[in-house]
Protein backbone atom coordinates (compact mmCIF):
# COMPACT_ATOMS: atom_id res chain seq x y z
CA UNK A 1 0.00 0.00 0.00
CA UNK A 2 3.15 2.45 -0.13
CA UNK A 3 2.15 4.21 -2.98
CA UNK A 4 -1.67 5.33 -1.21
CA UNK A 5 -1.54 8.59 -0.46
CA UNK A 6 -2.36 9.28 3.00
CA UNK A 7 -2.93 12.69 5.01
CA UNK A 8 -2.69 13.49 8.64
CA UNK A 9 -3.82 16.46 9.24
CA UNK A 10 -1.35 17.58 12.44
CA UNK A 11 1.20 15.94 14.72
CA UNK A 12 0.07 13.26 16.34
CA UNK A 13 1.95 10.80 18.51
CA UNK A 14 5.03 9.83 16.87
CA UNK A 15 4.07 5.75 16.51
CA UNK A 16 1.21 6.68 14.62
CA UNK A 17 3.25 9.14 12.63
CA UNK A 18 5.86 6.46 12.26
CA UNK A 19 3.93 3.24 11.32
CA UNK A 20 1.27 5.61 8.46
CA UNK A 21 4.79 6.01 7.14
CA UNK A 22 5.84 2.73 6.71
CA UNK A 23 2.66 1.92 4.63
CA UNK A 24 1.26 4.49 3.32
CA UNK A 25 2.48 7.61 1.09
CA UNK A 26 2.04 9.92 4.17
CA UNK A 27 1.20 13.66 3.48
CA UNK A 28 1.80 15.78 6.63
CA UNK A 29 -0.82 18.44 6.31
CA UNK A 30 1.03 21.16 8.55
CA UNK A 31 4.05 21.52 6.06
CA UNK A 32 2.07 23.43 3.84
CA UNK A 33 0.80 27.41 5.08
CA UNK A 34 -3.40 25.85 4.32
CA UNK A 35 -5.33 22.97 3.60
CA UNK A 36 -5.83 25.22 0.11
CA UNK A 37 -2.16 24.79 -0.71
CA UNK A 38 -2.11 21.24 0.03
CA UNK A 39 -4.70 20.34 -2.12
CA UNK A 40 -3.70 22.70 -5.16
CA UNK A 41 -0.22 20.64 -4.75
CA UNK A 42 -1.08 16.98 -3.62
CA UNK A 43 -5.09 16.67 -3.74
CA UNK A 44 -5.36 14.11 -6.33
CA UNK A 45 -3.30 11.95 -4.70
CA UNK A 46 -5.12 11.81 -1.62
CA UNK A 47 -6.97 8.72 -0.72
CA UNK A 48 -7.35 8.99 2.79
CA UNK A 49 -7.46 11.41 5.58
CA UNK A 50 -5.91 10.66 9.27
CA UNK A 51 -7.80 13.74 11.53
CA UNK A 52 -7.46 14.11 15.10
CA UNK A 53 -9.06 16.42 17.72
CA UNK A 54 -7.13 18.80 16.89
CA UNK A 55 -7.61 19.53 13.24
CA UNK A 56 -11.19 17.71 11.62
CA UNK A 57 -11.54 17.63 8.16
CA UNK A 58 -14.81 20.77 7.08
CA UNK A 59 -16.71 20.13 3.93
CA UNK A 60 -14.68 22.72 2.12
CA UNK A 61 -11.63 20.41 2.55
CA UNK A 62 -13.24 17.06 1.82
CA UNK A 63 -14.39 18.52 -1.68
CA UNK A 64 -10.37 19.74 -2.58
CA UNK A 65 -9.80 15.72 -2.17
CA UNK A 66 -11.73 14.46 -5.45
CA UNK A 67 -9.74 10.85 -4.67
CA UNK A 68 -11.10 10.87 -1.19
CA UNK A 69 -12.47 7.29 -0.25
CA UNK A 70 -11.90 6.66 3.82
CA UNK A 71 -11.63 9.73 6.95
CA UNK A 72 -9.66 7.79 10.22
CA UNK A 73 -10.29 10.42 13.23
CA UNK A 74 -7.51 9.31 15.62
CA UNK A 75 -9.88 10.06 18.39
CA UNK A 76 -13.32 8.66 19.49
CA UNK A 77 -14.86 12.20 19.02
CA UNK A 78 -15.96 13.07 15.44
CA UNK A 79 -17.81 16.32 15.58
CA UNK A 80 -14.87 18.38 14.27
CA UNK A 81 -15.50 15.97 10.75
CA UNK A 82 -18.35 17.21 8.27
CA UNK A 83 -20.09 13.91 8.24
CA UNK A 84 -22.87 15.21 6.22
CA UNK A 85 -20.72 15.39 3.27
CA UNK A 86 -18.88 12.54 3.94
CA UNK A 87 -22.40 10.71 3.56
CA UNK A 88 -23.06 13.12 0.59
CA UNK A 89 -19.82 11.55 -1.34
CA UNK A 90 -20.16 7.85 0.50
CA UNK A 91 -17.16 8.18 2.04
CA UNK A 92 -16.73 6.09 5.20
CA UNK A 93 -15.32 6.92 8.62
CA UNK A 94 -14.03 5.50 11.67
CA UNK A 95 -13.34 6.43 15.09
CA UNK A 96 -11.28 4.94 17.93
CA UNK A 97 -13.43 4.18 20.54
CA UNK A 98 -13.21 1.58 23.43
CA UNK A 99 -9.77 1.72 23.55
CA UNK A 100 -9.31 4.90 25.56
CA UNK A 101 -12.64 4.65 27.47
CA UNK A 102 -10.48 3.60 30.70
CA UNK A 103 -8.25 6.63 30.18
CA UNK A 104 -10.35 9.14 29.98
CA UNK A 105 -12.56 7.91 32.92
CA UNK A 106 -9.06 7.44 35.12
CA UNK A 107 -8.66 11.10 34.18
CA UNK A 108 -12.25 12.18 35.67
CA UNK A 109 -11.46 10.70 38.42
CA UNK A 110 -7.94 12.06 39.01
CA UNK A 111 -9.55 15.66 38.43
CA UNK A 112 -11.81 14.99 40.95
CA UNK A 113 -9.52 14.09 43.54
CA UNK A 114 -7.02 16.74 42.57
CA UNK A 115 -9.76 19.26 43.44
CA UNK A 116 -10.99 18.01 46.20
CA UNK A 117 -7.87 16.81 47.83
CA UNK A 118 -6.30 19.99 46.70
CA UNK A 119 -2.99 18.01 45.71
CA UNK A 120 -1.44 20.73 43.75
CA UNK A 121 -1.66 23.63 46.30
CA UNK A 122 -0.87 20.97 49.13
CA UNK A 123 1.85 22.16 51.04
CA UNK A 124 5.78 20.77 50.86
CA UNK A 125 5.93 20.63 54.67
CA UNK A 126 3.04 19.94 57.32
CA UNK A 127 3.76 22.85 59.43
CA UNK A 128 0.80 24.37 57.70
CA UNK A 129 -3.01 22.18 58.27
CA UNK A 130 -4.24 21.52 54.88
CA UNK A 131 -7.74 20.19 56.09
CA UNK A 132 -10.06 19.27 52.58
CA UNK A 133 -13.12 17.64 51.79
CA UNK A 134 -12.83 14.47 50.58
CA UNK A 135 -14.26 12.40 47.59
CA UNK A 136 -15.26 9.12 49.16
CA UNK A 137 -18.95 9.28 49.02
CA UNK A 138 -19.55 12.72 47.14
CA UNK A 139 -22.66 12.33 44.83
CA UNK A 140 -21.59 12.30 41.47
CA UNK A 141 -23.80 13.23 38.47
CA UNK A 142 -22.73 11.94 35.21
CA UNK A 143 -23.80 13.62 31.79
CA UNK A 144 -23.75 11.37 29.23
CA UNK A 145 -23.76 6.84 30.59
CA UNK A 146 -21.96 6.06 27.49
CA UNK A 147 -19.01 3.88 27.16
CA UNK A 148 -17.14 6.58 29.20
CA UNK A 149 -19.82 7.76 31.60
CA UNK A 150 -19.90 4.18 32.27
CA UNK A 151 -16.73 3.90 33.10
CA UNK A 152 -16.78 6.75 35.15
CA UNK A 153 -19.93 5.50 37.38
CA UNK A 154 -18.05 2.04 38.14
CA UNK A 155 -14.98 3.97 39.00
CA UNK A 156 -16.96 6.03 41.61
CA UNK A 157 -18.75 3.33 42.84
CA UNK A 158 -15.40 2.33 43.93
CA UNK A 159 -15.22 5.14 45.93
CA UNK A 160 -18.46 4.74 47.64
CA UNK A 161 -20.67 7.36 45.41
CA UNK A 162 -23.91 7.32 44.68
CA UNK A 163 -24.18 7.91 41.27
CA UNK A 164 -26.99 9.67 38.99
CA UNK A 165 -26.54 10.20 35.41
CA UNK A 166 -28.66 11.96 32.68
CA UNK A 167 -29.05 10.61 28.95
CA UNK A 168 -30.98 10.94 26.17
CA UNK A 169 -33.18 7.68 27.31
CA UNK A 170 -32.84 6.10 30.66
CA UNK A 171 -30.59 2.71 30.84
CA UNK A 172 -32.63 0.91 33.60
CA UNK A 173 -30.19 -1.84 33.16
CA UNK A 174 -27.23 0.68 34.62
CA UNK A 175 -29.04 0.29 37.81
CA UNK A 176 -28.21 4.50 38.46
CA UNK A 177 -30.39 7.27 38.92
CA UNK A 178 -32.17 8.56 36.28
CA UNK A 179 -32.77 12.12 35.14
CA UNK A 180 -34.26 13.39 32.84
CA UNK A 181 -33.10 16.84 33.08
CA UNK A 182 -29.45 17.81 33.44
CA UNK A 183 -31.01 20.73 35.98
CA UNK A 184 -32.36 18.25 38.54
CA UNK A 185 -29.17 16.21 38.06
CA UNK A 186 -26.72 19.02 39.01
CA UNK A 187 -28.87 19.98 41.80
CA UNK A 188 -28.91 16.48 43.62
CA UNK A 189 -24.97 16.32 42.94
CA UNK A 190 -21.80 16.94 44.62
CA UNK A 191 -19.94 16.23 41.56
CA UNK A 192 -20.88 16.76 38.02
CA UNK A 193 -19.28 15.23 35.35
CA UNK A 194 -19.97 15.70 31.44
CA UNK A 195 -19.21 12.76 29.54
CA UNK A 196 -21.47 13.18 26.70
CA UNK A 197 -21.52 13.84 22.63
CA UNK A 198 -20.98 16.71 21.35
CA UNK A 199 -24.04 18.01 19.04
CA UNK A 200 -26.03 20.88 18.39
CA UNK A 201 -28.25 19.81 21.19
CA UNK A 202 -25.52 19.39 24.37
CA UNK A 203 -23.33 22.34 23.25
CA UNK A 204 -23.53 24.30 26.77
CA UNK A 205 -25.27 21.73 28.14
CA UNK A 206 -23.45 23.25 31.39
CA UNK A 207 -25.05 26.96 30.98
CA UNK A 208 -25.63 29.62 34.11
CA UNK A 209 -28.59 27.76 35.59
CA UNK A 210 -27.12 24.17 35.43
CA UNK A 211 -23.76 26.04 37.70
CA UNK A 212 -26.08 27.57 39.93
CA UNK A 213 -27.81 24.06 40.54
CA UNK A 214 -24.43 22.08 41.42
CA UNK A 215 -23.83 24.93 43.99
CA UNK A 216 -21.06 26.28 45.91
CA UNK A 217 -19.94 22.95 47.18
CA UNK A 218 -20.26 21.39 44.04
CA UNK A 219 -17.09 20.43 41.48
CA UNK A 220 -17.84 20.25 38.03
CA UNK A 221 -15.58 17.58 35.93
CA UNK A 222 -15.40 18.18 31.78
CA UNK A 223 -13.89 15.14 29.82
CA UNK A 224 -16.16 15.88 26.86
CA UNK A 225 -15.54 18.58 24.88
CA UNK A 226 -15.38 22.24 25.80
CA UNK A 227 -18.39 23.76 24.20
CA UNK A 228 -20.64 21.89 26.39
CA UNK A 229 -20.17 24.30 29.08
CA UNK A 230 -20.66 28.18 28.63
CA UNK A 231 -17.09 28.73 29.74
CA UNK A 232 -17.74 32.52 30.38
CA UNK A 233 -20.43 31.68 32.84
CA UNK A 234 -18.59 29.23 34.72
CA UNK A 235 -15.75 31.74 35.06
CA UNK A 236 -18.18 33.98 36.35
CA UNK A 237 -19.50 30.86 38.86
CA UNK A 238 -15.98 30.55 39.84
CA UNK A 239 -14.95 33.86 40.77
CA UNK A 240 -17.79 34.29 42.75
CA UNK A 241 -18.03 30.91 44.45
CA UNK A 242 -21.11 30.03 43.44
CA UNK A 243 -19.66 26.99 42.19
CA UNK A 244 -16.82 25.49 44.11
CA UNK A 245 -14.45 24.46 41.61
CA UNK A 246 -13.63 22.99 38.29
CA UNK A 247 -11.49 19.95 36.79
CA UNK A 248 -10.94 20.60 32.79
CA UNK A 249 -9.86 18.52 30.31
CA UNK A 250 -11.31 20.28 27.68
CA UNK A 251 -11.88 24.31 26.89
CA UNK A 252 -14.41 26.14 24.43
CA UNK A 253 -11.10 27.45 21.72
CA UNK A 254 -8.74 25.25 21.79
CA UNK A 255 -6.15 25.18 21.74
CA UNK A 256 -6.28 28.22 23.59
CA UNK A 257 -7.50 28.49 27.68
CA UNK A 258 -8.99 31.48 29.30
CA UNK A 259 -6.18 33.24 31.12
CA UNK A 260 -9.02 33.49 34.17
CA UNK A 261 -9.21 29.83 34.30
CA UNK A 262 -5.40 29.67 34.85
CA UNK A 263 -5.16 32.15 37.30
CA UNK A 264 -8.33 30.59 39.67
CA UNK A 265 -7.20 28.51 42.60
CA UNK A 266 -10.30 26.12 42.36
CA UNK A 267 -9.30 24.96 39.04
CA UNK A 268 -7.78 21.94 37.91
CA UNK A 269 -6.63 22.18 34.40
CA UNK A 270 -5.01 19.48 31.65
CA UNK A 271 -4.29 20.27 28.08
CA UNK A 272 -6.74 17.77 26.64
CA UNK A 273 -5.03 14.85 27.21
CA UNK A 274 -8.04 12.16 27.99
CA UNK A 275 -6.32 9.57 26.12
CA UNK A 276 -2.55 10.90 25.60
CA UNK A 277 -1.21 7.69 27.43
CA UNK A 278 1.70 5.28 26.04
CA UNK A 279 -0.40 2.48 25.60
CA UNK A 280 -3.61 4.22 24.73
CA UNK A 281 -2.05 6.18 22.36
CA UNK A 282 -0.34 2.63 20.51
CA UNK A 283 -3.77 1.16 20.30
CA UNK A 284 -5.99 4.01 18.74
CA UNK A 285 -2.88 4.28 15.94
CA UNK A 286 -3.25 0.33 15.48
CA UNK A 287 -6.95 1.13 15.03
CA UNK A 288 -6.64 3.72 12.96
CA UNK A 289 -4.62 1.67 10.59
CA UNK A 290 -6.58 -1.20 10.85
CA UNK A 291 -9.19 0.65 9.59
CA UNK A 292 -7.28 1.93 6.88
CA UNK A 293 -6.07 -1.22 5.65
CA UNK A 294 -9.63 -3.08 5.93
CA UNK A 295 -10.82 -0.40 3.79
CA UNK A 296 -7.85 -0.49 1.23
CA UNK A 297 -8.31 -4.12 1.42
CA UNK A 298 -11.83 -4.43 0.48
CA UNK A 299 -12.70 -5.77 4.15
CA UNK A 300 -15.35 -5.07 6.54
CA UNK A 301 -13.87 -1.52 8.72
CA UNK A 302 -13.41 -2.53 12.74
CA UNK A 303 -15.22 0.43 13.73
CA UNK A 304 -16.99 2.55 11.32
CA UNK A 305 -19.13 5.54 11.96
CA UNK A 306 -20.93 5.74 8.79
O1 LIG B 1 -11.07 13.78 23.01
C1 LIG B 1 -10.61 12.76 22.65
C2 LIG B 1 -11.19 11.90 21.67
O2 LIG B 1 -12.26 12.22 21.13
O3 LIG B 1 -10.60 10.85 21.39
Amino acid sequence: MESVGVLMTCPMHSYIQEELAKRFNLFKLWHFPSFAAFAEVHGNSVRAVVASVKVGVDAAAIDSLPKLEIVSTYSVGYDNIDLRKCREKDIPVTNTPNVLTDDVADLAIALALSLFCRISHSPRSNSAPHITPKLSGKAVGIIGLGRIGWAIARRAEAFGCPIGYHSRSEKAESGYKYYSNVLDLAAESEVLVVACTLTPETRHIVNRGVLDALGPKGILINIGRGPHVDEAELVWALREGRVGGAGLDVFEKEPDVREELVRLENVVLTPHVGSDTVETCMAMAELVIANLEAHFLGNPLLTPII
